[in-house]
């Protein structure tokens, strides 16, 4: 079988803490070598060779937190279209959350996805599955014959398991397989009806918001709970000052809890809204600077473990039900690493590595995944980016079916150009 060479690509050493050129051979699917440019190119003859010169060559993008909407709502997005607009993102693994219809609380619906994925997909989909039938938070789904199926975790994302009681036996069966439960923290008492977070967005709209503690307390509840139960417990999409101080004393005390953070609770606040747009709608809101502050801070002190996009397709259809009726939720893929190196690595706030890190490394370490590394035997997960191209945000060139986004029309550099997965190009515009 032929070799694939990607020679003169930018590799990020973290030792050294810079850039440099190597030249990467893939054989099998696997990454075979790693070669040093001070040496000389190696003999490519008969081999493919993909020239990376002047441009990042990283391990692929990993998003452990995304809504493909199949099946069920494939008008919003399938397998197929959002797999394509995860590769185009430099993502090469991502998790999918069940919140889809029917709810992915079945072997069956499990293995839809598979199936799907594997037949049709670009890139690595891993389902989890619901935490209770239907998302309805009443009774527990089957969590070994969803495990066997090839179900990694279990959450009722999109919305909260508002019972204690309910959580505390979900962990306690997780952790007695070894299985991770992912919470979707919100506690609904505080939330009814609700669509933005308190602060000077709902002060001068004249809106009620929604509280931080309606998360929080969430958070407080299931770190205890998960230090009862020992279970693995991970924090979706952290968006407030009070989560971060919670999650860093649990981690402090030994509790095995870990946490993700979007890049728009990054690099957005309630203050940022420009008005009653419903491309600003998602859940948890943007909450304020002083949130915003904190969630950065959490995510540089390794409180929160990683970056996830949340990627949350909504039709224009439903968008354009205005602030109040339209659903939740901001599509993800295909901005998130120009969004952050801009933001954070360009301006000098971040290293290239610490970004590369929280989006590959970090999120294969917590769920233990055999990519994310880009070292010799590993799975030829590959994404190369240009960090010098810059280019406005066209919600309406997305592979995404949907467009939802606040981040049209923003200008960023660092864009992905080619994505290989197990060592096929599934998405190229070198
Ligand atoms: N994040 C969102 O705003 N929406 C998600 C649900 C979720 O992640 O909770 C969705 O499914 O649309
Ligand atoms: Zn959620
Ligand atoms: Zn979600």
């Amino acid at each position: 079988m032929k070799s694939l060479w990607i020679v003169n690509g930018q590799i990020w050493n973290e030792n050294k803490e810079q850039l440099e050129i190597r030249h990467v051979k893939i054989e099998n699917g696997l990454i075979a070598a790693i070669e040093d440019a001070a040496d000389g190119l190696p003999d490519t003859a008969g081999q493919d060779v993909v020239d990376a010169a002047g441009k990042l060559l990283s391990a692929g993008l990993i998003d452990m937190h995304v809504h493909l909407r199949d099946p069920g709502f494939e008008h919003k997005e399938d397998i197929v279209t959002g797999t394509k607009s995860a590769a185009k993102g430099g993502f090469t693994t991502i998790a999918c959350m069940p919140n889809t219809r029917p709810v992915t609380d079945t072997p069956e619906t499990v293995r839809y996805i598979l199936d799907k994925a594997d037949a049709e997909g670009l890139v690595k989909v891993l389902p989890y599955a619901a935490i209770t039938k239907n998302e309805l938070g009443r009774e527990l789904t089957d969590f070994a014959a969803l495990k066997a199926a090839g179900a990694i975790g279990f959450t009722d994302d999109g919305v909260g398991v508002q019972n204690a009681q309910m959580m505390k036996n979900a962990m306690a069966l997780a952790a007695s397989m070894d299985m991770p439960v992912i919470a979707h923290c919100e506690d609904d008492s505080l939330v009814e009806g609700l669509f933005v977070s308190e602060g000077k967005f709902a002060e001068r709209n004249g809106l009620k918001g929604i509280p931080n503690e309606s998360e929080a307390i969430h958070v407080g509840r299931d770190v205890l709970l998960a230090e009862s139960t020992g279970v693995h417990y991970h924090v979706c999409h952290v968006s407030t000052e009070q989560s971060v101080r919670l999650i860093r004393l649990a981690k402090q005390v030994g509790i095995k809890v870990t946490a993700e953070v979007c890049p728009h609770h990054l690099v957005l606040s309630d203050e940022d809204i420009p008005g009653m747009d419903p491309n600003w709608k998602m859940n948890p809101p943007l909450r304020t600077p002083r949130d915003v502050e904190a969630v950065i801070e959490g995510l540089e002190d390794g409180t929160l473990d990683m970056i996830v996009t949340d990627h949350a397709p909504h039709s224009a259809d439903e968008k354009a039900r205005g602030m109040q009726l339209a659903p939740f939720g901001i599509v993800g893929f295909e901005t998130a690493f120009p969004l952050l190196y801009t933001k954070f690595v360009q301006t000098g706030k971040w290293t290239l590595g610490f970004l590369l890190k929280r989006m590959t490394s970090d999120p294969a370490r917590v769920f233990r995944l055999a990519s994310g590394r880009l070292e010799v035997g590993a799975p030829a997960d590959l994404t190369i980016i240009d960090l010098e191209d810059e280019r406005t945000v066209d919600p309406q060139t997305f592979l995404s079916k949907s467009n939802n986004t606040p981040f049209g029309g923003w200008k960023l550099t660092g864009w992905p150009v080619l994505t290989l997965v197990d060592g096929a190009v599934v998405w190229s515009e070198l």
